[in-house]
């Protein structure tokens, strides 16, 4: 008999390199699934491994597979001191995404680190891992793949919008599930609140102060990338060639470029949302803490902007992961061609045991 019970562990480490972020989440299924995330923690990064991470890319790939082995390590010994502090036991598995090193679906190629066998035998727990590969190699994007979750974990949203580096939308169209990315965000806020010797712009206080530049806000508008239809997504490139030069240009004070930017976020993120009526949205990631960004935006749109409990803003992706894992166990579709352009819905991720 199929379990309706899972007891798992979900593991992520995003684009800002802050830190692993790990998710003990129960899940239950009975006509639907149920989730609850039970304890959740972000292992910071030292700042050697930022170091390191940032510099994947022009690693050569002896380079590459000596940093795998090392980074599994890291990875395993910081879900160990996760699982013993809070004293689990009997898990279903440890599901977790790995750090995205490469990442050029175009090629074939995807690699997270992270991800090698010897995890589970670490650990001493079943691990399911390297979600993205078997989706790249079916000509999909191996990416997103948290819009499976947005669909089964989180059906009273009309609209899921995270808000990271970038913000992604992921909606239901005619009974199928669309996602892509809509604008940068905190890529952009943070480097100018680094200019202003700040990690972040806490809650946007300081974009507050500042006044819109109606001549930049227009060109920001005016970027090609706003007309193209989905499929899409945004990478860091893309902000140095087309953001940073622009913004520049104009020599502005930092707030007025904070000011400028959020407003052109909440027009962008405005026109996905206002496609729908009355509807609900669903806002998460860190971005959703800058509570000037979603006042700005709530004034542009009827919608109902819904920010969850912290839990949920902070670890909505590691619980994904960890259902993720879930749905694979089970050999259930875990990924969406609808939404990665792969040739068919498919189950993904590799299982190995201890
Ligand atoms: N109180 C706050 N006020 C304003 N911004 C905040 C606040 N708290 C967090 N942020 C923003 O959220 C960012 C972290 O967001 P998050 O952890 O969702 O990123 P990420 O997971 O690395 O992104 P991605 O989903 O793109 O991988 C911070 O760098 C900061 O810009
Ligand atoms: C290749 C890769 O690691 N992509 C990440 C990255 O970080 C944000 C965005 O770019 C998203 O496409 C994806 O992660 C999320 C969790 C996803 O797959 O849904």
């Amino acid at each position: 008999m199929i379990k309706n019970y899972y007891n798992v562990i979900g593991v992520m480490s995003g684009t800002s390199l802050d830190g692993i972020d790990i998710a003990h989440c129960s899940f239950t299924h009975d006509h639907q699934w149920n989730f609850e995330i039970l304890q959740a923690e972000t292992y910071d990064y030292p700042s050697a491994w930022v170091e390191k991470l940032k510099n994947l890319v022009t690693m050569s790939e002896a380079e590459l597979l000596h940093l795998d082995e090392e980074y599994t390590r890291f990875l395993g010994s910081a879900i160990q001191q996760f699982i013993s502090k809070h004293k689990l036991s009997k898990l279903d598995a440890v599901c977790s995404h790995g750090h995205t090193a490469l990442h050029q679906p175009q090629s074939g190629l995807t690699y997270q680190i992270g991800n090698l066998a010897q995890l589970a035998t670490i650990l001493n727990e079943t691990v399911v891992c390297d979600f993205r590969v078997a989706d790249v190699a079916l000509g999909g994007q191996g990416a997103p793949l948290v819009p499976i979750g947005d669909q089964l974990l989180f059906p009273q949203y009309d609209f899921c919008l995270n808000f990271g580096g970038f913000a992604n939308i992921s909606s239901e169209i005619n009974g199928r599930r669309i996602a892509y990315d809509v604008c940068p965000v905190n890529i952009v806020l943070n480097l100018y609140a680094n200019k202003l010797g700040l990690d972040y712009d806490d809650g946007g206080k300081i974009a507050a102060s500042g006044t819109i530049h109606q001549v930049l806000l227009n060109q920001l508008n005016a970027l090609s990338f706003y007309k193209t239809p989905y499929p899409k997504s945004l990478g860091l490139e893309w902000v140095k060639t087309e953001i940073f030069p622009l913004i520049d240009s104009f020599a502005l004070e930092g707030s007025d470029v904070l000011r400028t930017f959020i407003e052109h976020i909440a027009i962008q993120i405005s026109q996905e949302i206002n496609s729908k009526i009355d509807v609900s949205v669903l806002a998460t990631g860190g971005g959703a803490f800058n509570t000037f960004l979603m006042a700005c935006l709530s004034d542009k749109t009827q919608n109902v902007i819904i920010i969850p409990d912290k839990l949920i803003v902070n670890y909505k992706e590691a619980l994904i992961f960890a259902f993720l894992g879930v749905l694979r166990l089970r050999n259930e579709n875990n990924c969406l061609s609808s939404v990665t352009g792969a040739k068919m819905d498919h189950s993904s991720g590799q299982i190995y045991y201890p």
